[in-house]
């Protein structure tokens, strides 16, 4: 099947979802992919997992979960996805004053049940503080490619964070997630627990400050993330492992065939 024929099934995303994320920083998107779409791409998810299973535990973004990097360079279904115009199209409604985005990068996200050696919580972040984009207008679409009950480690949120700005990286020394470098954000409202079932996705701010617990259930917990940006951004020449040697430009766009921009319908 080529590349062509595939069109990745997304629906709409509604005025509420619009208002939900602008309040809280994120929304949660129920059946945005549909079903027959999703299955198809779980599928195709644990084909790839397959074929490397033990993986590195080293940093401490690996202990909280696996990672298959840009696996829509890798596979023609979730190409499809990420390059989705009603996709496209659904993020610019989210963000404010972006007509179109770029995207940054696909993942195929797995946390193993933490039992024995598994993987444990995310720990409480925003994804900004990392990024070499000179500017914040940045989401990701986390997608559920099975059912995801709540504690098998669905994503929480604390309602609003995105409107304080940069508040520093996570996941670089023992103890530094947000909330210990940030106790007064426990004066913000946590998002309740959410069942997601496969197809279902929740879309975050690159500054809204969200994490997971550890995996509960028995079987690994399967997401697909795509993340977007303005692409109208300029880089900024931050040391960034995807960035550093693509020979970008400080203070010019992202424009490399690693950051298309994706058409809208
Ligand atoms: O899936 C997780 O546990 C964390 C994912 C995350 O932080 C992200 O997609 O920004
Ligand atoms: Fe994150």
């Amino acid at each position: 099947m080529g590349l062509s024929v595939l069109r990745a099934p997304v629906r709409e995303v509604t005025e509420q979802e619009i208002a939900d994320f602008r309040a809280n920083g994120w929304a949660r998107l129920p059946g945005l992919v549909a079903p027959e779409f999703v299955a198809d791409l779980k599928e195709r998810a644990l084909e790839r997992l397959a074929e490397r299973r033990e993986r590195f535990r080293n940093s401490f973004v690996d202990q909280a979960f696996g990672q298959d990097r840009d696996i829509a360079r890798h596979d023609e279904a979730y190409a499809a996805l990420a390059l989705s115009p009603q996709l496209a199209h659904n993020v610019t409604r989210l963000l404010v004053g972006v007509d179109a985005v770029r995207l940054q990068v696909t993942n195929l996200l797995i946390k193993e049940p933490a039992n024995g050696d598994g993987h444990g919580a995310t720990v409480f972040h925003q994804d900004f503080p990392w990024m070499p984009m000179d500017r914040s207008a940045m989401l990701t679409v986390w997608l559920a490619l099975a059912d995801i009950p709540a504690d098998m480690g669905a994503l929480r949120f604390y309602n609003g964070s995105h409107l304080y700005g940069s508040l520093g990286r996570s996941f670089v020394r023992e103890d530094d997630d947000a909330l210990s470098q940030h106790p007064w954000l426990e004066t913000l409202e946590l998002s309740e627990p959410i069942d997601l079932e496969a197809g279902d996705a929740t879309m975050h701010s690159s500054l809204v400050i969200h994490g997971a617990p550890a995996n509960r259930r028995d079987s690994p917990r399967l997401s697909f993330t795509a993340t977007y940006f303005d692409a109208n951004a300029l880089y900024t020449g931050a040391a960034y492992g995807q960035t550093d040697g693509l020979g970008l430009e400080v203070n010019k766009p992202f424009d490399h065939p690693m950051f298309p921009v994706v058409p809208r319908p």
